[in-house]
């Protein structure tokens, strides 16, 4: 049976372009209203998956915005909004269904205090939508599979996008990373046609394993951490994001032959993950290491996925993240399970969703 999630995935590329695409004179018109505004910080502010679009987007965020900037999961809001919301500041609040209460109720907490309120959302009528000032609409599309993927996407290179819009004038670096990410739909697109199968080939090696460690640094840090709600959420295999050396210095005692670890690698980390990987040996566990073919470590990891060869390690996540969402949706189906719709969805959506409102489609 072909479920929707694996089309999805494959409509990657074209969304991400189209997002980017749909949005470039909103992105423009919201550059000039914050410096007429003399904003001086952002708060990004997601749940569960849209919250790790902005972790994915995060050191992009911090090597070139101009404004003092926290990303923040929705939940926690409470814990910075008196000394971070104010009328100097933009709060951007990322839900593609605009259906989460935290964050839409992040955003009238943010009005009251005045606060300048964006909404990055893939649904024009959603309640995230009507109380924010500017909605940046992600162009996704249908996306009905409760583990979101292609929407992941859209929302992190939107956040990206608007990083590069932050950045000062004489930025050039900011410029050229604009227009890496202009095209970058094309690294995408060979990525997933290279991830896909070489997928299908170590599956069945690879389908067993009770526990996954999912590792990267940079914007692969926030890939990591999709990756575990992923995981969770449509293989309920127990998953653990880390940043790499996070998991090198200590949580790697707990691997055991039960264990699979997924290292994404690029060559600004190569040394760390290399030492990983052979921690992961020493302990008994099974290792996937994803990385461009430009990179060889045939030698250490059980596995490789490769991706395109992509140098950016700031832009790199929207790059890695089709291959976790590969790995989830075929982990998935080979244990039998649906991946469209979980065996928790209905209970989560339940307890998510506003009172009297339903999940967009
Ligand atoms: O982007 P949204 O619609 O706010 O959803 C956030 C989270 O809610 C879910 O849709 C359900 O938990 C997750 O898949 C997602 O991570």
């Amino acid at each position: 049976m072909r479920f929707k999630m694996i089309d999805y995935i494959y409509e990657n590329p074209d969304v991400v372009r189209k997002t980017l695409h749909e949005n470039e004179r909103d992105v423009r018109a919201l550059q000039r209203i914050l410096k007429e505004k003399e904003i001086k910080k952002v708060v990004i502010n997601g749940l569960g998956s849209s919250f790790t679009a902005a972790a994915i987007a995060e050191p992009l965020l911090h090597i070139h915005s101009q404004y003092n900037t926290l990303i923040i999961d929705s939940e926690e809001f409470i814990y910075y909004e008196d000394s971070w919301i104010d009328e100097k500041t933009a709060v951007i609040s990322v839900s593609r269904s605009g259906e989460r209460g935290a964050a839409i109720e992040a955003m009238h907490k943010s009005k009251t205090k005045g606060a300048f309120t964006i909404a990055i959302t893939g649904v024009e009528n959603s309640l995230l939508a009507q109380s924010a000032e500017i909605i940046l609409r992600t162009h996704e599309g249908s996306e009905i599979a409760f583990p979101k993927t292609k929407s992941v996407s859209t929302c992190s290179a939107m956040i990206m996008r608007l990083g590069l819009a932050f950045a000062k004038v004489e930025d050039q670096k900011a410029e050229k990373r604009i227009d890496i990410l202009e095209s970058i739909d094309t690294q995408i697109s060979e990525t997933i046609n290279i991830a896909d199968k070489q997928i299908l080939k170590i599956l069945p090696k690879i389908h067993e394993f009770t526990q996954i460690f999912t590792v990267g640094t940079c914007s692969n840090h926030g890939v990591a951490l999709e990756a575990a709600i992923k995981l969770q959420e449509a293989s309920l295999t127990v998953t653990r994001g880390e940043n790499t050396a996070a998991l090198w210095v200590g949580p790697v005692s707990a691997i055991t032959d039960k264990t699979l670890v997924v290292i994404l690698i690029m060559k600004e980390d190569l040394n760390l993950s290399i030492d990983l990987l052979k921690m992961v040996k020493d302990f008994g566990g099974t290792s996937i290491a994803i990385c461009p073919k430009t990179i060889d470590v045939s030698d250490y990891s059980d596995y490789v996925i490769n991706v395109s060869d992509f140098t950016d390690p700031y832009l790199a996540g929207l790059v890695y993240l089709p291959v976790i969402q590969l790995l989830t949706y075929y982990l998935t189906i080979e244990k039998g399970l649906n991946p469209d719709k979980p065996r928790a969805t209905e209970r989560l959506l339940t307890s998510l969703l506003p009172v009297g409102r339903e999940e967009p489609g």
